[in-house]
């Protein structure tokens, strides 16, 4: 299916397409990404058959820890911002246990709670949470200013909440390093506090609230966006600095190479046309297909159309094609690596359940009203999309040699593999993209998401 019949697309289509080329793995780039995560067996090369795949330097025991990627682009679900607080850049959780747990009685007080916190269209859904026992308003507050404490959560300590830099009451740090971060790296455009560097942080409100309402895929799709316009401004601007561009003469042949330059990281990852690679949904009939896929797409030029008014950049104007845009929520679709971070929540409380008796008793004359309150979902953990450089490059196997793993010590957004087994230097990594528990039908159905069939040996031998 073409892109659209979007101006931006059709005027800037060569450029479009060299965007959209798969670029020769650059090594120095990837050999950068193994330096900076110190994951130094680690090598990402084209074998042919699967595209680019990761391959191992050295001899890993099982249980190695492999690699830890940082994101490029991550975003927590929207559905999920009612359960759990996070630092908007590491998606470490932040406050207190207190806060945790005062703020997710708060908004289920308001009667707002997450429809399904697997759920990625982030619509929340508003009426009472049934069957759960009701704290008063006072004690909630309480919880939420820090005046009332729980026992033991001394043991539980959490970065204290740092505020948006632009003054947004939507992204919260776990310091001033990662709110600074942010907002240079993603946030500043995205912003809808009063020092936002958006033309027009109304449009960008509606464009959040489009996105709230259909798909959130839009928002780390639109962080892409505004981390690749941030680094073209850094790099036309160092290039400025040091009198290798002419301010008075700024040339497309130019500055077309900054914005290559500034999307390369983004340029990486696997990529196809959401609207072409999604998958269709068990209640949509194949004959309906084109019509599905072509909803999706107009779904997708509504959001970018909101976007556009709020963040456009002529120097970068590709970016803002139709094309790029359904590549980027492609990117997103089919590497296959979820944002997941445990909550300290439930540590807690597990904490409580393992104290002797006597203290576990005094504890819990306290602790339980707010375990009934928060029901069986008392801990949730964070939630969201993730783009890994690194990780995203890793193979499917159903007999896979590694797999996505978070420890006691993995706090953060980030993306830990480790060895299944143990691994031979220069054997290709692969994870399993799904539960490789699974028969073989249903291995094959679920890979079908991701545009292929595995052929691996399992499959091979289980085929019918
Ligand atoms: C997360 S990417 C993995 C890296 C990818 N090979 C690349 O070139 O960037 C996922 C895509 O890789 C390809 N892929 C991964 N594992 C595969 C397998 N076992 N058989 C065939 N294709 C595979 C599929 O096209 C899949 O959508």
């Amino acid at each position: 299916m073409e892109a659209s019949n979007c101006p931006i697309d059709a005027h800037f289509s060569d450029k479009i397409s060299i965007l959209l080329s798969p670029p020769p793995i650059p090594q120095e780039y990837f050999q950068e990404l193994v330096a900076e995560r110190q994951c130094y067996g680690l090598k990402v090369k084209l074998d042919g058959e699967h595209g680019k795949g990761v391959y191992s330097g050295v001899d890993f025991r099982e249980d190695d820890l492999i690699l830890k990627d940082q994101m490029l682009v991550g975003a927590q679900h929207s559905s999920n911002k009612v359960d759990c607080l996070v630092c908007s850049f590491c998606f470490r959780f932040i406050g207190s246990i207190e806060l945790q747990i005062g703020r997710k009685l708060y908004f289920e007080e308001l009667g707002v709670s997450a429809v399904d916190e697997c759920a990625t269209s982030g619509v929340m859904e508003c009426g009472s949470s049934s069957g759960k026992a009701r704290l008063p308003h006072d004690t909630i507050q309480s919880l939420m200013d820090g005046s009332l404490r729980l026992p033991y959560s001394e043991n539980f300590p959490l970065p204290i909440v740092f505020p948006c830099l632009g003054g947004c009451k939507e992204a919260y740090y776990c310091s001033k390093s990662c709110a600074e971060a942010d907002w240079e790296s993603f946030h500043s455009l995205l912003c809808i506090g009063r020092g936002s560097s958006s033309p027009n942080t109304e449009a960008l409100l509606k464009f959040m609230k489009h996105a709230n309402e259909t798909n959130d895929i839009f928002i780390p799709a639109a962080k892409v966006i505004s981390s690749t316009i941030l680094r073209y401004r850094k790099l036309k601007a160092a290039h400025f600095k040091l009198g290798k561009l002419d301010t008075s003469n700024p040339h497309d042949s130019w500055l077309f190479p900054l914005l290559l330059e500034a999307w390369k990281p983004v340029s990486m990852g696997f990529k196809k046309r959401w609207w072409d690679c999604i998958a269709l949904p068990d209640d949509v009939d194949s004959c309906d297909e084109a019509d599905f896929r072509l909803q999706i797409k107009d779904l997708a030029s509504e959001s970018l159309q909101l976007l556009k008014e709020a963040i456009y950049d002529k120097e970068c104007a590709p970016l803002f094609s139709l094309d790029i845009y359904g590549h980027i929520i492609g990117m997103f679709e089919l590497n296959n690596l979820d944002l997941v971070v445990a909550s300290p929540v439930e540590d807690y409380f597990l904490y409580i359940d393992d104290l002797p008796p006597s203290q576990k008793k005094e504890a819990e004359k306290m602790t339980k009203s707010f375990l009934d309150a928060l029901g069986e979902e008392y801990s949730v953990s964070c939630q969201g999309t993730a783009f890994f450089p690194l990780q995203s490059c890793m193979n499917h196997s159903c007999i896979p040699n590694a797999k996505a793993f978070k420890r006691e010590e993995d706090k953060d957004g980030q993306a830990t593999i480790i060895a299944l087994r143990p691994i031979s230097k220069e054997e290709e990594i692969t994870i399993s993209y799904i539960d490789e528990d699974l028969p073989y039908g249903e291995r094959q159905e679920q890979l079908a998401d991701y545009g292929f069939t595995c052929k691996c040996p399992r499959c091979i031998e289980e085929a019918p």
